[in-house]
C-alpha cells in the first residue's frame, strides 16, 4: 500500500467538481407526459445517445415522483441549452472502462493521479445506467423501476453513493441504499423476493474498486441476468458522455430535489447473510450450530467482509477469536484486502497459527474473492483453492467440467482429470470470461458447475453463476460441517486431504513486462498491437526450439511446455503489460524457460524486460 501523508489524508475529502459557469436560458414547460410513465427521462437520454442530437437541440425531460406508489401525474420540465459547450471539465468516459467494470480515481492527493471519477461523472453514469435499464425493463405501472446501491469501505464511498443516487433519482427511479455491502449481495438483491427490503430490484450498483489503492473507486452493475458485460459498459459510458456534456445547473438541482423522495434505506446484508447461514445448516442436515467447536478466523483487511464473522460464522456456532481487520477502513491501514497479495496472506496465516485456529478465511475488499488457510498454515489459494473447490464440486457432480483462467498449472489439470475424474477447461484470464465460458459450455451441452480463477473469483452454477467469495467459503464450511456430522473427519485436515495429490511446482513466478506506450518503436500504434506482435514473434521462435512445445489447446497468449515446466506470455486484460507466468521443478529449469522468452522478446525496444533480466540472472 502506498504511504499516505497527513496532507494527502486532509485532501482526500476535497471534492473534485468544478462549478458550472455557463449561461442557461431555461424555459419550464409543465405538461402531463402521455408516454411511458416512469421511463420517460432515461429513454430520452438513451435515444439522444444513439441519435447524437446536438446540445443546441436538447431538452431534458424530468419525471417527478409525488409519493411512492401513488403518482397520478408525471410531468416534464424542459430545459433548453443555449450553449453546446460542456459546463464541466472534459472527461474521456471510455477511459473509465475496465473490462466489465468502471474504475477511476475518486480521491485527490496522489501525485500523477488526477481525479477522473468525480461526483458529476458518477451521476452521469448512474443516469446512463437508468437509461440502459429502461431499454430492457419496463415498469409494470405499479411502481417505478428501482435500483439498489451498495458500497465497500472506501473513503469516497459516501460521496459517490450520493452522486449515483442523484443520477438515478433524477431519472425517475426509486433508489434503495444498502450502505456497506458486498458485490455478490448486490446481485442477489435483483433475485430476492422480499418487499420489506424493496426486493427484487430491477438493477443494482456496487461502488467498489476491489483491491485497488484507497484513492480509486468504481462501479459494478447487475440485473437479474447477472453482471453487465464489456459491451454493456461501453454502451453505458457512451450514454454517460452525452448526458454529462449536456448537464445543466437546473437539471442537477432537480436531481438533488428528486433524491429525498426517491431514496429508501434497507438492511439487505441481513437477508443475504441469513441465506448463507441457511445453506450451511442445510448441508449439515439442518443442525442449528454445525460449526460448534470449530475455531475459524476471518481477515477482512478492513474491507466490507467483516460481516462474515458476526453474521455467518457466529450464528453457526464457530469460535472466531483472533479474527482481524474487520472494521471498515478505506485507508486499508493493515494490508490490502486481496487474497493475491502476499502480505495479506501472511497476515492471515500468522493469525491462524497464533490462535491455533482450524481455518482462516480472507476476502478482498468487496467480497467477490476469497482464499483460506488450513490449521497448519498452508494456503488454499490460487491453484490449491481451485483444486479444493474442484474436489468439492466434483464430489457433487462427478465428471463435470471445471473452467479456469489461463494461468493455472499443468499440475492442476492432472489433479482434476486424473485424481478427480473431471475435465479441466483452461480458458482465458478474467472472471467474466471464465463465467461466460462455463455458461456457454452448459448451453452447448457440456456440463459445467464451476468457473474459477486463480485470483480467487469463483462462481457456481447452483449460485446463479455469481462470483461470490463468501459463497465459496460457505462451500468449504459445508464440507467441514458435513464431514464431522458423517464422522468422516474433523478440522481442516478434511480439506487438506482433499487436495492431496496436487502437484505443485517448486518455482512459480509471475513477471509483468511493461510496454512503454510512448516509445518510438510503437510507431504510433496501440500497445495491444505491439503486444500481439511480441506474442507472434515468440510463437515463431518457439517452433525452432526442439525442447519447447506449444500447448495444443490454448485460448490466450503463448503457452509453452518444456524443461519439466511451462510458461505463458499473454497480454494483460487492462494494462500495457505482458504478464509472464513460469512454473518449473527447479530454479535452473525456470531460468531456461525465462531465457527462451527473453531471446524472443529482447528485440522489442518498447518492452521493459528488466524483471525478466533480473530473474534469469538469479537476482
Ligand atoms: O490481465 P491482468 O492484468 O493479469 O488482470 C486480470 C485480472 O483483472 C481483474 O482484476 C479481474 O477482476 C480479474 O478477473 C482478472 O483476472
Amino acid at each position: 500500500m502506498e504511504a499516505i501523508s497527513g496532507k494527502t489524508v486532509q485532501n482526500v475529502f476535497r471534492t473534485q467538481d468544478c462549478q458550472p459557469n455557463r449561461q442557461l436560458e431555461t424555459c419550464h414547460r409543465r405538461e402531463c407526459c402521455s408516454f411511458g410513465r416512469r421511463s420517460t427521462y432515461p429513454l430520452f437520454w438513451s435515444k439522444l445517445a444513439c441519435a447524437g442530437i446536438s446540445a443546441m437541440q436538447l431538452y431534458t425531460l424530468r419525471t417527478h415522483q409525488i409519493s411512492l406508489g401513488k403518482r397520478a401525474c408525471v410531468y416534464c420540465n424542459a430545459v433548453q441549452f443555449v450553449s453546446a459547450a460542456s459546463a464541466f471539465e472534459k472527461v474521456d468516459f471510455q477511459k473509465l472502462q475496465n473490462g466489465s467494470d468502471i474504475r477511476g480515481v475518486a480521491v485527490a492527493g496522489v501525485e500523477g493521479e488526477p481525479v477522473s471519477l468525480t461526483e458529476r461523472v458518477a451521476e452521469a453514469i448512474a443516469a446512463a445506467f437508468a437509461a440502459w435499464l429502461c431499454d430492457r425493463k419496463k415498469s409494470d405501472g405499479s411502481r417505478p423501476l428501482r435500483v439498489s446501491i451498495g458500497h465497500d469501505s472506501r473513503i469516497s464511498a459516501q460521496t459517490l453513493q450520493d452522486a449515483v443516487s442523484r443520477g438515478l433519482a433524477g431519472a425517475g427511479f426509486d433508489v434503495i441504499q444498502y450502505g456497506l455491502a458486498s458485490t455478490p449481495a448486490m446481485f442477489n438483491s435483483t433475485l430476492t423476493e422480499d418487499e420489506d427490503v424493496f426486493c427484487p430490484v430491477d438493477g443494482s450498483i456496487m461502488i467498489t474498486a476491489s483491491h485497488l489503492p484507497y484513492n480509486r473507486n468504481g462501479l459494478k452493475f447487475f440485473t437479474n441476468a447477472g453482471g453487465l458485460g464489456k459491451a454493456d459498459i461501453k454502451d453505458i459510458l457512451e450514454r454517460a458522455a452525452i448526458i454529462y456534456d449536456n448537464f445543466s445547473n437546473d437539471a442537477l438541482k432537480e436531481s438533488e430535489l428528486a433524491v429525498s423522495a426517491a431514496v429508501r434505506k434497507a438492511d439487505y446484508m441481513n437477508i443475504y447473510t441469513a441465506n448463507l447461514v441457511e445453506a450451511v445448516r442445510r448441508a449439515a442436515g439442518n443442525i442449528e450450530k454445525p460449526l460448534e467447536g470449530f475455531h475459524i478466523v476471518v481477515d477482512a483487511g478492513n474491507g466490507a467482509g467483516g460481516f462474515f464473522m458476526g453474521k455467518v460464522l457466529e450464528p453457526l456456532g464457530a469460535v472466531t477469536s483472533g479474527s482481524q481487520f474487520l472494521e471498515p477502513d478505506g485507508l486499508f491501514p493493515n494490508h490490502i484486502p486481496n487474497p493475491e497479495d502476499k502480505a495479506a496472506m501472511r497476515a492471515l496465516t500468522q493469525a491462524v497459527l497464533e490462535n491455533k485456529a482450524d481455518l482462516g478465511i480472507i476476502f478482498d475488499t468487496d467480497v467477490d474473492r476469497s482464499a483460506a488457510v488450513d490449521s497448519s498454515g498452508r494456503e488454499f489459494n490460487r491453484n490449491r483453492l481451485i483444486a479444493l473447490m474442484s474436489a468439492i464440486v466434483l464430489e457433487e457432480h462427478p465428471g463435470t467440467t471445471i473452467v479456469t483462467d489461463s494461468v493455472t498449472s499443468d499440475g492442476l489439470t492432472a489433479f482434476i482429470e486424473n485424481k478427480l475424474g473431471g475435465k479441466h477447461h483452461r480458458f482465458k484470464r478474467g472472471y467474466k470470461n471464465v463465467i461466460d465460458e462455463a455458461i456457454r459450455l452448459n448451453f452447448v451441452g457440456e456440463e459445467s458447475h464451476l468457473a474459477i480463477e486463480t485470483s480467487g473469483h469463483g462462481a457456481l452454477k447452483e449460485n446463479h453463476w455469481l462470483d461470490d467469495g463468501a459463497y465459496l467459503m460457505v462451500k468449504v464450511l459445508n464440507k467441514l460441517a458435513s464431514a464431522r456430522v458423517s464422522g468422516s473427519g474433523c478440522g481442516s485436515k478434511v480439506l487438506t486431504d482433499m487436495v492431496d495429490g496436487l502437484e505443485e511446482a517448486e518455482v512459480a513466478v509471475e513477471l509483468r513486462l511493461k510496454i512503454d506506450q510512448n516509445h518510438a518503436d510503437l510507431k504510433g500504434g496501440s500497445f495491444r498491437d505491439y503486444g500481439e506482435a511480441v506474442l507472434k514473434h515468440l510463437e515463431n521462435m518457439i517452433t525452432s526450439d526442439s525442447k519447447l512445445n506449444r500447448a495444443p489447446v490454448n485460448y490466450e497468449g503463448v503457452r509453452v511446455s518444456g524443461h519439466g515446466g511451462w510458461f505463458l506470455l499473454r497480454l494483460s486484460l487492462h494494462d500495457p503489460v505482458l504478464p509472464l507466468n513460469i512454473e518449473a521443478p527447479s530454479l535452473e529449469e525456470a531460468v531456461k524457460l525465462g531465457l527462451a522468452v527473453l531471446a524472443a522478446v529482447k528485440e522489442f525496444a518498447a518492452l521493459d524486460t528488466s524483471a525478466l533480466d533480473k530473474f534469469v540472472q538469479g537476482l
